[in-house]
């Protein structure tokens, strides 16, 4: 049966050996699903990550994901730009000093490549596969993956949450990959330290939750990733093979509060050899449609739709309308 310990009593390790992309549909089963989605749901009302491992995510995807980032971040700036990122599209390239998710700190020290899954899927063209041949095929192959092992862990969460009609929580995500839902993969990469003069208190991704649902997070060895736990930052040390999975807003929101949104950031390493590595991560958000209305709780079995978590609920707000308010305060307008 899967278990539930912890990393230095930080990080919930979640085994998905029974469940993941490893195990076909014909093979699943409804009480591995179970134990599996107790154990998610446990770590999320508790602290909101978790470490899932043996998800059966093909390895070598993610030696291509090092490459192709390598490639495309390399490319001289006037390049990547070519592919900057339009305003509120969630497609595109984002350098140095476009985001501030934590308006209290400095920019964040970090370039990224966001593709959604509509843009991958269907309208390859749009990708920068004349300056980094492979990036096509990779981006599709991966966020298939993601998708996949996304879909099993909303089945164990639907079980593990004991909704009433298991079906709900991915009736909000029936487009994923298709117009109208913009879960997407985010290629992070953070150059080395000593290349930027940073300020004090400058880190180099400030304070955030993510709005997704869940956010599926690969991260390098180098370190620097910190969770919020009982109010403090935590070291979420990378545990090889492991794919960190932190609920996001759109799910403390289906959930009514009862699974946590993640808090987290990225501070420059102390030790000063990993300063000066660069430093990757690829981020797969899962969203809710852009129409799913958000905060309206999932219900779960014996409950009623006149009970106290559901009066006085405010009015009605769709995945949609809540990122473009988001949206619009983390992001730096082009010059
Ligand atoms: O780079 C990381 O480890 C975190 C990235 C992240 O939080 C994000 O892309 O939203
Ligand atoms: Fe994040």
């Amino acid at each position: 049966m899967p278990g539930h310990k912890t990393i230095s009593e930080e990080i919930p390790i979640v085994d998905y050996s029974l469940c993941g992309l490893r195990t076909s549909d014909q093979h699943l089963n409804r009480e591995d699903l179970y134990h599996a989605g107790k154990d998610m749901v446990n770590a999320f009302s508790n602290y909101g990550f978790l470490y899932l491992i043996n998800s059966g995510v093909n390895k070598e995807l993610l030696q291509q994901a090092k490459i192709i980032t390598d490639k495309f971040f390399n490319l001289e700036k006037s390049k990547k730009q070519l592919y900057s990122m339009e305003k509120s599209i969630e497609f595109g390239y984002v350098g140095l000093g476009r985001e501030e998710v934590d308006w209290d700190h400095p920019c964040d020290v970090k370039e990224a490549f966001s593709f959604d899954g509509n843009s991958v899927f269907n309208h390859p063209e749009k990708l920068p596969e004349d300056i980094c041949p492979g990036v096509v095929e990779f981006t599709k192959k991966f966020m298939t993956d993601c998708r996949q092992l996304s879909e099993r862990i909303m089945d164990s969460l639907s079980i593990g949450m004991e909704l009433k009609e298991e079906s709900d929580l991915k009736k909000c995500h029936q487009r994923i990959h298709k117009q109208g839902n913009i879960s997407y993969l985010r290629l992070n990469y953070y150059g080395s330290a000593d290349k930027f003069c940073l300020s004090p208190g400058q880190i180099r991704l400030g304070e955030h939750t993510d709005f997704s649902t869940f956010t599926l997070l690969f991260q390098d060895n180098v370190g620097g990733l910190q969770l919020e736990r009982d109010g403090i930052f935590v070291d979420a040390f990378p545990l090889q093979d492991a794919i960190l999975i932190m609920a996001g807003d759109s799910l403390n929101f289906l959930s009514c509060g009862q699974l946590k949104a993640a808090i987290h950031r990225v501070i420059v390493p102390e030790d000063e050899v990993r300063q000066n590595l660069t430093r990757y991560s690829f981020a797969y958000l899962v969203d809710p449609d852009n129409d799913a209305v958000i905060n309206r709780p999932l219900l779960c079995k014996g409950e009623k739709e006149n009970e106290a978590r559901f009066k006085c609920l405010p009015p009605p707000l769709t995945f949609g309308e809540y990122i473009r308010e988001r949206y619009s305060k983390i992001r730096v307008p082009i010059e």
